[in-house]
């Protein structure tokens, strides 16, 4: 199997984004022109029909295929969680890895149910990304070894990637990178989490607050604001998104926390996330807030708030109904049933 070369730098990361893969636009247009001659009134498929072009596309093959699914749950720890962020003692993290290993956690479940492998990738593993109310979450050279973490975590014979994450404290992270990435106060992108009441949401935006205040001037570009208020899963998805991209490997993404890496790489080009689709919009609130900013409609709306790739697992079954009726269905033609007046 071929290997992506890491990257060295951010810089390194730039160019890379700047030779992204295209769509394969005669295999989708082979697969719109089938999907006219299935047996159902044209576009009575709705939006399962998008799902197959799509597929299509970043697979430049048509028909579409989901023989081999991936889902990757990328962890991580983080130092923030000592300012009580979250409605779960940071011990949970290592705890949570050990349940996806014994496989009790909901994702061992959805991933079996999907007919996908899962991954869990523990990203620096005692190594928490620092206090950023204090200093940078990570180094240059920290965030660039998470970075290919996920570069190298996606293999190039896979049809469709699931990404996910699990790390107590990390949606204050996401909503602090949110923040700096927009240029937003900090209450517009933080909600409960896993369960903060009301107070503990204000304190938590204010905790983002302060780490934003002091660290404005170095929030300018996207992978800084990565650096300075992430954490090591966050970049590590943010390598396995771009992967997919470099594989041409379509993506579906899981709740907020898993969405802002995708928005951090599309601050870089707005065309590097076409091969994404947003599984579902969790009940965290910035998460819708989040999809409408990068232009993606969820395929699912369940008031998920689980993270580990659970919302996005539960869509693979809409992927999977789809291609099923793609490639399964009589033509018009094949059935001998009238076409349209
Ligand atoms: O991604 C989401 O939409 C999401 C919303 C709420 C909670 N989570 C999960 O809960 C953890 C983060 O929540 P918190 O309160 O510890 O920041 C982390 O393990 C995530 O997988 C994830
Ligand atoms: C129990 C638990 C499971 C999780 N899975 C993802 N984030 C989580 C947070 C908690 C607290």
């Amino acid at each position: 199997m071929s290997t992506l070369t890491p990257v060295s730098s951010f810089d390194d990361l730039r160019s890379l984004v700047r030779q992204l893969p295209q769509p394969d636009t005669a295999a989708a247009e082979a697969c719109r022109r089938h999907e006219a001659e299935l047996t159902k009134p044209a576009g009575a498929l709705g939006r399962l029909e998008e799902l197959t072009c799509w597929l299509s596309a970043w697979q430049g093959r048509h028909p579409p295929r989901l023989d081999r699914v991936l889902i990757l749950v990328f962890v991580g720890w983080h130092e923030i969680a000592k300012h009580k962020v979250s409605a779960y003692p940071a011990e949970v993290t290592d705890q949570m890895v050990l349940n996806f290993q014994a496989g009790g956690a909901a994702i061992n479940q959805l991933a079996r149910l999907a007919g996908a492998e899962l991954q869990v990738i523990p990203v620096g593993q005692g190594r928490p990304a620092h206090d950023f109310t204090r200093r940078p979450a990570m180094s240059e050279a920290g965030c660039v070894r998470a970075l290919n973490i996920g570069l190298s975590a996606v293999p190039e014979d896979i049809d469709l990637l699931a990404i996910g994450e699990m790390g107590i404290a990390n949606t204050t992270a996401a909503a602090a990178i949110a923040a700096g990435l927009y240029g937003e106060p900090a209450t517009a992108w933080t909600g409960p989490g896993t369960g903060l009441d009301t107070s503990g949401v204000a304190h938590k935006a204010e905790v983002i607050q302060g780490a934003l205040d002091r660290h404005r001037a170095a929030l300018k570009d996207p992978l800084e604001v990565l650096r300075y208020v992430g954490g090591r899963e966050l970049a590590a998805m943010l390598g396995a998104i771009l992967a997919a991209r470099l594989r041409r490997v379509p993506v579906i993404l899981d709740g907020f926390t898993s969405t802002v890496p995708a928005a951090v790489l599309q601050a870089l080009d707005p065309a590097s996330i076409e091969h994404c689709r947003s599984g579902h919009c969790s009940a965290e609130p910035g998460h819708r807030r989040l999809l409408d900013r990068i232009g993606q409609r969820p395929l699912l709306e369940l008031g998920m708030r689980l993270g580990e790739a659970s919302g996005a697992a539960v869509a693979l079954q809409l992927v999977r109904a789809a291609v099923a009726c793609h490639n399964g269905m009589a033509t018009f033609e094949s059935a001998g049933v009238s076409r349209k007046r």
